[in-house]
């Protein structure tokens, strides 16, 4: 449903900040975009929101063009989840998440009882319902970030774009952020998570996109694509890429090695070990 084609994007004068990008993402399917900083990952996330004009390409959604959609018409199809923002307004939770229904209301139309009630219902569905009446000034960094997932659910986009939704939690809160994700796939959204941390990849499983200097350097399941010598190139640092456990049980793992020469060779870990 979503086609990310051929799109190259440059500021100015300067070189591509996005090079020749070619990425799908279909409903139910989630993708994860590792890069490291300064890659391009949130450019391309705000190319796809149609917020910036790529000189070659372009973003179809469902076949339409989204530079040709209003913004109102590429947020019904398209949610925001931006990077991590404090936020000074002590808005109550529920009116933060009642604002995903701005694109479905009439031009000076105020929210009737089903957008709140639809509102309700994201926040119930990613389980923090309890916090519908506290400020958004009041609640934890974990708890505001599954708040912004419960908005754009509540925006009823089939696509949801998110930019670094861990970022800076602890690691609970980071499991809980991995699951809202997880059970956002289940419904049957279409997830592009921009994210630092290749193992929360392997948790959300679907796809990987790896973007190095611009250009995406693989694309496939995650399973595949993350091998410890794409990872140890992408982020100039020696890690390995080990299977843990085995049969139905096996999964990867991530391990640094910091004074490693040279990138280990992928091999099965000894699971007593690791
Ligand atoms: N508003 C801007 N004006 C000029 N250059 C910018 C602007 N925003 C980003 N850049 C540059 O564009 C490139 C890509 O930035 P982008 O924010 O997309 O990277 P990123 O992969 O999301 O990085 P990070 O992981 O650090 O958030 C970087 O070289 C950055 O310095």
């Amino acid at each position: 449903m979503l086609r990310v084609e051929d799109l190259t994007f440059r500021r100015r004068r300067g070189a591509p900040v996005l090079d020749g990008v070619n990425f799908s993402l279909a409903g139910g399917e989630v993708v994860s975009l590792l890069g490291p900083n300064g890659a391009g990952k949130t450019t391309l996330l705000r190319a796809i929101l149609g917020f910036l004009r790529p000189q070659a390409g372009r973003v179809r959604i469902d076949g339409e063009d989204v530079a040709r959609l209003s913004r109102r018409a590429a947020a019904r199809l398209v949610a925001y989840v931006p990077q991590a923002t404090q936020n000074t307004e002590p808005l109550k939770v529920r009116d933060l998440v009642l604002m995903g229904r701005t694109a479905h209301l009439g031009l000076l139309a105020m929210p009737g009882a089903e957008d709140r009630a639809m509102a309700f219902s994201a926040l119930e569905r990613l389980g923090v319902a309890h916090l519908a009446e506290r400020p958004v000034t009041a609640i934890s960094g974990g708890e505001r970030q599954i708040v912004l997932i419960a908005r754009a659910l509540a925006q009823e986009a089939r696509i949801l774009l998110l930019d670094e939704p861990t970022a800076s939690l602890d690691y609970g809160n980071q499991l809980k952020v991995l699951g809202a994700i997880r059970s956002a796939v289940a419904d049957g959204h279409g997830v592009l998570c921009a994210t630092h941390a290749p193992d929360h990849a392997l948790f959300l499983g679907g796809k990987a996109a790896l973007l190095k200097e611009a250009r995406l350097i693989a694309f496939g399941p995650v399973q595949d694509v993350l091998t410890s010598q794409r990872m140890s190139d992408l982020y100039g640092a020696p890690v390995a890429v080990v299977a843990h456990g085995t049969g139905s049980h096996a999964r990867k793992v991530l391990i640094p090695f910091p004074d490693h020469p040279v990138p280990p060779r992928d091999k099965p870990c000894d699971p007593s070990v690791c």
